[in-house]
């Protein structure tokens, strides 16, 4: 079993191998969900979960017939039932510099590199990855879990079961970046000074009503509700959507946001007749002749 609100129907394996997460791609439209699969630690990320991450997000990217990313976590524990989104960080694996790959035996990998606190290149790869991406949190969303969820481009939450909570300042790490700043842009400043400051539990609606969920769901049909917002996302214009996205994100990424969207726009410039006669006259040794091209205004 994958997941017990996962429909074995609508999905089929795909994409690499991993052991922390799974991969998996709709049926029947271009669809990927990808889920972290720790549900007996409420689905903390360790180093490996994180680099396992970016590679299956970056295999999404990749894929020029997927139009939707979906984000959850796998569930429930078989421990003790309980659901999870995401709870951060593996504390049992913080280091002095940051969170440590281990072996089985619970060492330290000398191999490896030292501590890691790469979540936030994932936080960064979720924000420019060229569709939207759909949070859907089954359970608990929790300190980094809760940051991954504040990135997101949306975020659907089960009704009976997920809470949100930011630990962070309660195991002495704070998320300065999007995690923080961006959430208080979501649910204002007063109210995102309390999400961490108090580090109190919110229930799906709870999150509605401040603008940080876009919609509380019924457990049970949590999954399909975020399949058929995907499936919404996938009959529209790639281009129009990547655009959307990327001018959304501008606002608030700085230089960074205005290259990730210019980028955009110089790939449509690529596209025109304009600018194959540019390529055409250096390849060709000539003078551009640009003179039959309108300045549109
Ligand atoms: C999530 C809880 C609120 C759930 O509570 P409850 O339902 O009562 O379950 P528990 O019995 O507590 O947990 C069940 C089981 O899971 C283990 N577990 C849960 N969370 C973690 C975890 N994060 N790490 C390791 N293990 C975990 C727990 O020990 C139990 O195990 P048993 O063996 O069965 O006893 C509650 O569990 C909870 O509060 N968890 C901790 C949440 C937390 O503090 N997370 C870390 C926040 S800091 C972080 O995520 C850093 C992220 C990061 O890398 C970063 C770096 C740089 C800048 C920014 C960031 C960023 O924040 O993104």
């Amino acid at each position: 079993m994958v997941s017990e609100i996962f429909d074995p129907e609508k999905w089929e394996s795909a994409g690499p191998d991993f052991d922390d997460i799974t991969y998996h791609r709709a049926v029947e439209s271009g669809t990927v969900r990808i889920a972290f699969d720790r549900p007996e630690v409420r689905n903390a990320f360790r180093p490996k979960t994180v680099d396992e991450l970016y590679d299956a997000l970056d295999h999404a990217k990749r894929q020029t017939d997927v139009g939707c990313v979906l984000l959850t976590g796998n569930g429930p524990s078989p421990k003790d039932g309980g659901w999870a989104f995401c709870s951060g960080g593996d504390q049992t694996v913080r280091g002095e510099d940051g969170y440590e790959y281990r072996g089985e035996d619970g060492q330290t990998d000398q191999a490896a590199e030292g501590g890691r606190l790469h979540i936030l290149e994932v936080q960064r790869l979720i924000r420019h990855i060229p569709k939207p991406v759909l949070c859907v949190v089954p359970g608990w969303a929790v300190g980094g879990g809760h940051s991954l969820h504040v990135v997101c481009d949306m975020t659907i939450a089960s009704e009976d079961h997920a809470v949100f909570k930011q630990t962070d300042p309660d195991v002495a790490s704070f998320d300065g970046g999007f995690g923080s700043a961006y959430l208080a842009k979501q649910v204002g400043q007063k109210k995102a000074r309390e999400i961490f400051f108090l580090g109190k539990d919110y229930d799906a609606e709870e999150a509605a009503d401040m603008g940080m969920v876009n919609e509380a769901v019924p457990h049970e049909e949590l999954e399909d509700v975020a399949l058929e917002w995907a499936e919404e996302m996938n009959a529209k214009s790639p281009t129009a959507m990547r655009m959307l996205k990327y001018a959304f994100n501008a606002t608030d990424d700085g230089m960074v946001g205005q290259q990730v969207f210019a980028g955009e726009a110089t790939r449509l410039a690529y596209m025109t007749d304009e600018a194959q006669e540019g390529r055409d006259a250096f390849v060709e040794g000539r003078e551009p002749e640009f003179d039959r091209f309108d300045w549109h205004y």
